[in-house]
């Protein structure tokens, strides 16, 4: 019988963003300069691979997102080429779209903020 798994692993990065609103008379209450702790889960689904009885090597995954941590911890989001609006949405997109190509079994990237009881998850319908 083959069985899927999900196996996930996460990271953590502060950055900076604003978010202005250009139909808010002064550019609504996100628009100022301010800072969240971010935390980033990602999900690879699959079946357990021949010889080595997992998904992924879980320290590959790791230092995959790594590479991707560098550029996203202590970044002022609203620079980041191609991320457009720096609203958790299209931070789950940017993710997946930087990941997929390296990872194909990707299933599902969520972003939260724990401290403020929020987050947003993508996952493949
Ligand atoms: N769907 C989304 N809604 C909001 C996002 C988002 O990315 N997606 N982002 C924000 C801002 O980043 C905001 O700074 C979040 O901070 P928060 O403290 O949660 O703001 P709130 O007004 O929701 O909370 P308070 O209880 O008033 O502090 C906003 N929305
Ligand atoms: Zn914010």
């Amino acid at each position: 019988m083959t069985v899927l798994f999900e196996v996930y692993r996460e990271f953590c990065f502060e950055a900076a963003h604003a978010l202005y609103d250009p139909d808010h008379p002064t550019g609504g209450k996100y628009r100022n300069l301010h800072g969240h702790s971010f935390r980033v889960r990602v999900t690879l689904r699959g079946p357990r691979q021949d010889g080595d009885e997992w998904v992924m090597d879980l320290g590959k995954l790791g230092a995959r997102l790594q590479q991707l941590r560098e550029r996203l911890d202590h970044s002022f989001l609203n620079e980041l080429e191609d991320l457009g609006k720096p609203t958790l949405e299209n931070l789950c997109v940017y993710i997946w779209k930087d990941l997929e190509p390296s990872l194909p079994a990707i299933h599902e990237v969520g972003i939260f903020r724990d401290t403020c009881n929020e987050g947003c998850v993508l996952k493949k319908p």
